[in-house]
């Protein structure tokens, strides 16, 4: 009986979008069974807190085909689902801001034997897409308020609310 390959990946999964669909479905292919890890807002200290909850975030994830089973965060250290889960593989997002030297180091230091790997990235398909949970936002805002900005997003004929076509 080969034994099923745990994998993890994480992230803050604010406003999903085909980036996180292809970070996810990258990661699954590293091994059998995937979980993700849902960051809590007090972690989530390198940009603007997530919008939404980390519950919401966690239920959009889980949704996910790629994804097997998805956890929230622990609020203070992020190695307690790790050592819970006792992944053989943790892949990175393209573009996370871990190091993949600095966790296979931590990883080690508590004796927990599992690959560090990273996904690779999504491009942009369409001309208006957006991979960017802070620019989906950034476009709420300007759309919502025009007063933020020309509120007309004329790229795909979008007009700003009150006109109708
Ligand atoms: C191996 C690993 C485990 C993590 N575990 C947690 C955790 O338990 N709780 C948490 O709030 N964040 C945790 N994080 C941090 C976030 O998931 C995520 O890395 C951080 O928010 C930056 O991700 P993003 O900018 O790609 O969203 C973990 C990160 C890694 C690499
Ligand atoms: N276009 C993409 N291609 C591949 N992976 C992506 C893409 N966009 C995000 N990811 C990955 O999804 C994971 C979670 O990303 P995160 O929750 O930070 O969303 P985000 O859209 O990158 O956020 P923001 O752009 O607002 O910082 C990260 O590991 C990130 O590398």
């Amino acid at each position: 009986m080969v034994p099923m390959t745990r994998v993890v990946a994480q992230g803050t999964f604010d406003l999903l979008h085909p980036g996180h669909v292809h970070y996810l479905e990258d990661a699954a292919t590293h091994g059998d069974e995937l979980h993700a890890i849902v960051a809590r807002r007090a972690n989530v200290t390198h940009k603007p807190a997530p919008i939404l909850c980390a519950e919401q975030r966690r239920d959009m994830v889980a949704a996910l085909g790629a994804v097997d089973e998805a956890h929230l965060g622990h609020p203070e250290d992020v190695f307690v689902p790790i050592e819970r889960l006792d992944p053989d593989v943790i892949v990175l997002g393209f573009d996370q801001h871990h190091d993949e030297a600095n966790i296979a180091d931590a990883l080690a230091e508590r004796g927990i034997d599992c690959r560090v790997e990273r996904a690779s990235a999504r491009d942009p398909r369409y001309e208006d897409e957006l991979l960017s949970s802070g620019d989906i936002v950034d476009r709420i805002l300007k759309r919502r308020d025009p007063d933020r900005g020309d509120g007309r997003d004329c790229q795909n004929g979008d007009r700003p609310r009150g006109e109708r076509g």
